[in-house]
């Protein structure tokens, strides 16, 4: 089942100065339609809590809520779908685990990731990191602009159509120069949330994007 995927996901992270409600209310007031909680560090009590809070936020503005990982969550509150971390989890069992009805997105740092993750039937994937990432560092090379540009090429010369979102330390700065790449849209964290005015990050990020 084809599924409406935004173009800007914005990822909310444990950071000290906002909670991941306030980062949802603040991003979707400024007019975000995706936000994926991303808390991997709290009990299925205190993840409830959030998704609760956040779930009826995204709600009141027509905002779709992924959740990171916790599938176990699914049915349990009013969550549209799941972002899967684990790069080798098996797509296919984890759609006949949720079912045609829940978007399933994955991660992958090659294109062989990502042409796995379509012919599996992953929703959409990240692709990265774009950069170094301070929300989750690692060790794999950054994809870059070129790397962007071939992957798409790849993608293209296969026919795949999944969308692909750079993920991984992109700015407001990074934004024009990634989408001319052809890929789908961004995703981000810490150059939104963690901006010194996270409202006006976020619209700069969207008005770029749009
Ligand atoms: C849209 C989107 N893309 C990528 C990620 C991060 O996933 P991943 O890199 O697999 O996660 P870590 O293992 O680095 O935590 C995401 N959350 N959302
Ligand atoms: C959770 C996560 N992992 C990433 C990776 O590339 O492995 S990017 C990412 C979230 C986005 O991060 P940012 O704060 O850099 O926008
Ligand atoms: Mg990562």
């Amino acid at each position: 089942m084809k599924k409406f995927i935004e173009k800007l996901h914005f990822i909310t992270h444990d950071i000290d100065q906002l909670t991941h409600t306030e980062q949802a209310q603040i991003a979707c007031e400024a007019g975000a339609k995706w936000i994926q909680y991303r808390c991997l560090t709290k009990n299925d009590d205190e993840l409830l809590e959030d998704i609760n809070v956040i779930a009826e936020i995204c709600d009141d503005w027509g905002a779709t809520l992924i959740v990171t990982d916790h599938i176990h969550l699914n049915g349990k509150a009013d969550i549209q779908g799941f972002h899967i971390e684990d790069m080798d989890a098996d797509f296919t069992k984890l759609r006949a685990q949720l079912g045609e009805a829940v978007t399933i997105g994955g991660s992958s740092n090659t294109v062989e990731g990502l042409i796995r993750l379509a012919k599996e039937g992953a929703d959409y994937a990240g692709f990265g990191p774009f950069r170094e990432t301070t929300t989750k560092p690692n060790n794999a090379p950054h994809i870059g602009i070129e790397g962007y540009k071939k992957a798409m090429a790849t993608l293209n010369q296969n026919g795949i159509t999944l969308p692909v979102l750079a993920v991984g330390g992109v700015t407001s700065d990074d934004i024009e120069a990634i989408m001319e790449t052809g890929v789908f849209g961004i995703a981000a964290s810490a150059a939104i949330n963690q901006a010194e005015d996270m409202r006006e990050a976020y619209l700069t990020f969207y008005d770029k994007i749009m």
